[in-house]
């Protein structure tokens, strides 16, 4: 069962054509159907909180829309073409998905954050620490932290490093499957916020973030999207 909330403030100043639209899709495991039927669409500026209870499919959700799992009915269209069309890799650089445990290569934080710009797909981008010091600072870091290994970061601070990693890449959508769940309070608002500056940098953006807590979600999102029994 999938219901829509949607607030009174979305309904302005939109661009003419969704980013995202979502048509009638369907996810059927073993044990049956997780969820079918669903349609929405995002927009640009849009700030969506995917909501339920647990097993009621929202990483799988964000998944299909991430075009990392397969469908078993409906299509995703992303700026007027169908997931089908794109070349993944590239569709993948523009509607970017954020692991809730993500995974860090071997070495230090900067070897991470540059090891994206191999990817055939990012070959028109180039890394720049500059901005990633100013990113650092809000979090209390300095340049030493680019230089630190991966193997002795703490949780909070390896998914402060995808979210750099992440955002450097200026994507078009953002897919948050529960980015804070495992932080203390203080590092989850900083990384709240600095999801919120990549968001207001540009119209353009929009994000889907799943989340348990009420709180949070009344911060982050305009509208929800409810995964799960009515
Ligand atoms: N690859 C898979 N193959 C089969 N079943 C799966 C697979 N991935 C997830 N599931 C099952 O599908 C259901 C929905 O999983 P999903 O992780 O999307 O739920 P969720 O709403 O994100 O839950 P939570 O809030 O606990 O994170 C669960 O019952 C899960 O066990």
């Amino acid at each position: 069962m999938v219901k829509e909330r949607l607030s009174s403030s979305v309904a302005f100043g939109r661009a003419i054509a969704p980013l995202l639209s979502i048509q009638r899709l369907s996810r059927r495991i073993q044990s049956g159907w997780i969820w079918q039927d669903i349609d929405f669409e995002v927009w640009a500026g849009d700030r969506i909180a995917v909501v339920g209870p647990s097993g009621g499919g929202k990483s799988l959700l964000l998944r299909a829309i991430a075009g990392l799992d397969s469908v078993q009915a409906g299509q995703i269209v992303f700026d007027g073409k169908p997931l089908t069309q794109w070349f993944l890799p590239r569709y993948r650089t523009q509607v970017l998905y954020l692991h809730q445990r993500p995974a860090l290569l071997e070495g230090t934080v900067e070897m991470n954050l540059r090891s994206v710009y191999q990817f055939a797909a990012h070959q028109d981008k180039t890394y720049d620490r500059q901005p990633i010091l100013n990113d650092l600072k809000q979090f209390g870091r300095t340049d030493a932290f680019l230089e630190r290994p991966i193997a002795a970061l703490s949780g909070g601070e390896a998914q402060i490093v995808a979210f750099l990693r992440a955002l450097q890449l200026a994507p078009d959508v953002l897919l948050l499957d529960e980015p804070t769940a495992s932080l203390d309070a203080e590092t989850a608002t900083q990384l709240e916020a600095l999801v919120e500056r990549w968001h207001a940098t540009n119209p353009h953006r929009a994000y889907l973030w799943v989340s348990h807590d009420p709180q949070q979600v009344a911060r982050i999102s305009d509208r929800q999207i409810y995964l799960g029994k009515p």
